[in-house]
């Protein structure tokens, strides 16, 4: 049975967000990050000292030194050049050392979150969208943190040291230098909101030129049988074409940005120079040493400004990567912490649902099922009647628009992730194998569950004999890529999981329909002993699944109808008692499941 559910995608944080998340894990590394920040600071002052050593010399020159003082300049140039290449590389080395730490724990927790997503949610959403997260953006952020946060921290850091330095010189020239901010400021107003755009656009009409090649490729049986070389060739050339003007566009963008700079950097140039020059002949207030350090201090500024510029494809795709990873991290369809209350037994009572996938058409009526600690319920019911939606919100996995799933007494909205999954777990048809070693998939379940548990587990589901006749037994590799197991074994892993992860209450959601006729008898036999000893709501739709029940509980159009011990519903003679002689009738000429299905549904 597909999983269906009403929820939104996977959401994005906002930029506010985001930085409040990285500021709390900068938190965690305070002295790697204030020695980053130290280191950088040292730095890039070692990389102004040459500027004020050429100053000094000038004014030295222009008081009548001799020669000499050039000896003195060269070492303290050279010395300067030491520093700076040793503190910047040790500044570049601990701010991708805390930036790659950061990293690890957003991508750890992003898939933890997104391990512990409920599946329908995670299918709303996409599993492309998480991938995507998980590879793609997880990707973008590891390239900006390798190459451009280190240069970026320290171009910030030098611009900034440089204004410190202009200031300190002369005040009013550190006025007129700040003139070029206001316009600065203003060409990136103008250019940033439109950066983004271009450059998706630029992407996808890369991509549709990517897909008009491949598509054509694929075809090429195709295209020779009809003769059809000359519209795909024009087609592959539109493509590039458009391709070629959406990068010829960015591009132009970034260059008139560029120019737009130099004019920035140039009317800013020609402030200070007058400033400067107003103040060398009126009293000498600065020296011409100083006037050239400050002229060369600004002219250098704009050197790590553009770098910052050419950089800004790669910061906001990681900025955007960090919103989308974050907004996985503090979404609520992850219910990380709870009230903190811990079931008081494991009874489950699903009291007066109501639900609605649209928001128009209600799918479930008022439908209560209470279930005793222990006890064994089969849900049953036509198609379409309501049952997986049923199991979804006692497994939590939907919420009910009214009413309430409780288990021990304690709403389920009320549990976090971890405490709902140590409690329940549920088996849906779709089961899932994980490619890796086989032992690895079963203790996604109970990491700790060594060998014997590992065995115990398979024995008890039936699966022990084929596992160990499997290539490598427990250790062979599963999933893509590996040893394909039949519908029936991966039904046999996942009731395993079960027995490992050992929940009080156990969801199983036609759990044994996969398999034909003789398979699926055995897997009833295999889910009936996995479920042994906890409270098991088991949506059946082979009847005999029903028969072997505490408790069947008939559902029918979103209400339930029946509810009762199989043989009491049968002399009842209501609605399970039709739907029981018809199985019979079918189960005597032996036919397959989808027949059985079929009959069940009144079809
Ligand atoms: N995602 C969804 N969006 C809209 N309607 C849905 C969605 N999922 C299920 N439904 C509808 O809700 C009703 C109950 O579906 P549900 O799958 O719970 O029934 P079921 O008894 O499990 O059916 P089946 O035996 O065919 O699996 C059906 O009418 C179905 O079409």
């Amino acid at each position: 049975m597909t999983a269906k559910t009403r929820t939104p995608g996977l959401p994005i944080a906002t930029t506010k967000q985001a930085a409040l998340w990285i500021r709390s894990q900068l938190a965690r590394e305070p002295w790697r990050a204030a020695l980053a920040v130290l280191f950088a600071v040292v730095g890039a002052a070692a990389i102004l000292v040459p500027v004020y050593v050429l100053g000094r010399l000038v004014d030295d020159v222009l008081a009548g030194a001799d020669t000499s003082v050039i000896g003195a300049v060269i070492v303290q140039i050279l010395l300067a050049a030491l520093a700076a290449g040793v503190l910047a590389g040790a500044a570049n080395y601990l701010i991708s050392k805390v930036g790659e730490t950061v990293l690890a724990n957003l991508r750890e927790r992003a898939l933890e979150h997104a391990l512990l997503l409920p599946l329908p949610v995670l299918e709303k959403a996409g599993k492309g969208d998480l991938l995507s997260r998980i590879n793609e953006d997880v990707a973008a952020i590891a390239k900006f943190v390798s190459n451009v946060l280190p240069a970026a921290v320290f171009s910030l850091t030098l611009v900034a040291l440089s204004y410190v330095a202009i200031f300190s010189i002369d005040y009013r020239i550190g006025l007129g230098a700040s003139i070029a901010v206001p316009f600065g400021l203003i060409v990136l107003w103008v250019y940033l909101p439109r950066v983004g755009p271009t450059i998706a656009a630029e992407r996808v009409a890369m991509s549709a030129r990517s897909q008009a090649l491949v598509s054509g490729m694929q075809g090429l049986p195709t295209v020779h049988a009809y003769g059809l070389e000359n519209d795909q060739l024009n087609h592959i050339d539109a493509a590039s074409q458009r391709a070629r003007a959406r990068i010829l566009s960015s591009t132009q963008g970034l260059s008139r940005v560029v120019s737009a700079g130099k004019i920035v950097q140039y009317i800013g140039l020609a402030v200070v120079f007058y400033i400067s020059f107003v103040l060398i002949r009126d009293d000498q207030q600065i020296t011409v040493g100083e006037a050239t350090i400050v002229a060369l201090l600004f002219y250098r500024l704009f050197a790590p400004m553009q770098n910052l510029l050419f950089s800004f494809n790669e910061i906001q795709a990681a900025v955007e990567g960090i919103r989308r990873l974050v907004g996985l991290i503090n979404s609520e369809m992850v219910r990380e912490k709870g009230s903190g209350t811990e079931p008081q037994g494991a009874g489950l009572e699903l009291e007066n649902l109501q639900f609605s996938y649209d928001g128009h058409t209600t799918v479930l009526h008022d439908v209560s099922i209470s279930i005793a600690e222990g006890e064994r319920v089969a849900l049953v019911g036509s198609t379409g009647a309501g049952k997986t939606t049923v199991a979804a919100i006692a497994a939590g996995t939907l919420k009910p628009d009214r009413g309430q799933a409780k288990i021990g007494g304690v709403d389920l909205s009320e549990l976090g992730s971890k405490t709902l999954r140590k409690h329940v777990a549920i088996i849906s048809q779709e089961v899932h194998v994980f490619s890796g070693p086989l032992f690895e998939d079963l203790r996604l379940a109970n990491p700790f569950a060594d060998h014997d548990a590992l065995h115990n587990a398979l024995h008890t589901v039936g699966a022990l004999h084929w596992v160990e006749n499997l290539p490598e037994g427990i250790a062979t590799m599963v999933g893509e890529g590996g040893y394909q197991l039949t519908a029936a074994q991966a039904q046999q892993v996942a009731l395993a999981r079960l027995v490992l992860a050992d929940p009080a209450v156990a969801i199983l959601d036609e759990a044994t329909a996969e398999a034909g006729s003789a398979g699926a008898h055995e897997l009833e036999h295999f889910a009936y002993e996995a479920t042994q000893g906890r409270t098991a709501l088991i949506v059946a739709h082979r009847l005999t699944q029903a028969a072997r029940a505490d408790r069947v509980v008939v559902l029918e159009r979103g209400r339930v109808i029946e509810d009762g011990p199989h043989a009491k519903l049968l002399k009842s003679k209501g609605r399970y008692a039709e739907l029981w002689s018809a199985w019979e009738g079918r189960a005597k000429d032996s036919v397959n499941d989808d027949d059985i299905e079929a009959q069940q549904a009144g079809t």
